[in-house]
């Protein structure tokens, strides 16, 4: 459904995308995961037709995306990172306006779309929250029944429970045989949705996996608080791997098997667990970099 052979796009200053390689099948939730820099959004313009390769070619459905870019993207339900959004509209004004252009005349669609992400569509868009016009840009996305979904960065200030409403969408399309690219700097954003994903990191590839594979690669770092000096002591002599010590909280980092941990810290008289956040840079590269050649 989309394609990428040896895609590549370099900027005068030396940044881009170079050689990259990947296809999602039709019915596919696929994730496009990389910092901030790594090259999504080029990848993405490449994919909407807005940039000509200068090597490779980009696919869906088959059409070129430069050289077919009209019939490639009749199809494409896409969500920018930043939406555009005319000056002086309300949001129902700006649905419609987009509803007029994709030609679409059943509201029907468009009203559920509304009602399930709870706004308010005629508060005027200059008014509106971050979260508030990503709910906007959902809508335009969805109500047109695309047969591939193009999404950038797509739950960026959505609430945990706009998030759910956001992947119950996702998984209903799925089971409709629609296609996803999700592009993301975060694991958690698309963890829930895609079934893989591509890493993505200078403007390379750094691996195309599976996301339960994904999951158990990913290093996690938690912080144990024990009762005492003993158990402090009592830990540190342990097989667990130990980044530091603070007084009595122990900080762990856990790659995959939880069990090890559960078991030790069930010698102990444990006060608190927490998990340290970490950005995707930490989470991924820094281990791929040091650790495992992939
Ligand atoms: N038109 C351009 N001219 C020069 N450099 C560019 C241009 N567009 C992007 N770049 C550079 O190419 C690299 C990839 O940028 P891109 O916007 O694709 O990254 P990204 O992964 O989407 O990041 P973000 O999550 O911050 O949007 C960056 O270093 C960026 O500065």
């Amino acid at each position: 459904m989309i394609q990428l052979q040896g895609l590549t796009q370099q900027f005068s200053n030396g940044r881009g995308i170079f050689d990259l390689t990947f296809e999602v099948g039709k019915g596919e939730v696929f994730g496009f995961l990389g910092p901030n820099g790594a090259g999504k959004s080029t990848t993405i313009r490449h994919l909407m037709g807005y940039m000509k390769p200068q090597k490779g070619i980009a696919l869906i459905q088959g059409f070129n995306t430069w050289e077919q870019q009209e019939k490639a993207r009749e199809k494409i339900g896409y969500l920018p990172g930043e939406i555009s959004f005319m000056d002086g509209m309300n949001g129902i004004e700006f649905i419609d306006l987009m509803a007029g252009m994709q030609g679409l005349k059943d509201k029907k669609r468009r009203n559920e779309l509304i009602e399930r992400l709870q706004f308010e569509p005629k508060t005027p868009i200059r008014k509106m929250s971050k979260g508030m016009k990503q709910k906007i840009g959902i809508v335009v996305t969805f109500m047109h029944n695309p047969e591939v979904y193009i999404l950038d960065e797509p739950t960026s200030g959505l609430d945990p429970l706009m998030q759910r409403v956001f992947i119950d969408l996702v998984l209903e399309e799925k089971a409709k045989g629609k296609t996803f690219l999700i592009s993301s700097h975060s694991f958690s954003e698309i963890e829930r949705t895609c079934e893989r994903a591509a890493i993505i990191k200078d403007g390379r590839i750094v691996t195309v996996k599976n996301i339960h594979d994904l999951q158990f690669m990913q290093r996690k770092i938690y912080d144990i608080t024990l009762a005492n000096k003993h158990d402090v002591e009592k830990i540190q002599a342990s097989n667990l791997i130990i980044e530091n010590t603070n007084d009595n909280v122990v900080r762990i980092i856990i790659q995959g098997d939880y069990n090890e941990l559960i078991e030790e810290l069930s010698k102990y008289n444990v006060k608190n667990i927490s998990s340290v956040s970490q950005s995707l840079e930490d989470v991924f590269m820094n281990y791929y970099d040091t650790r495992r050649s992939l």
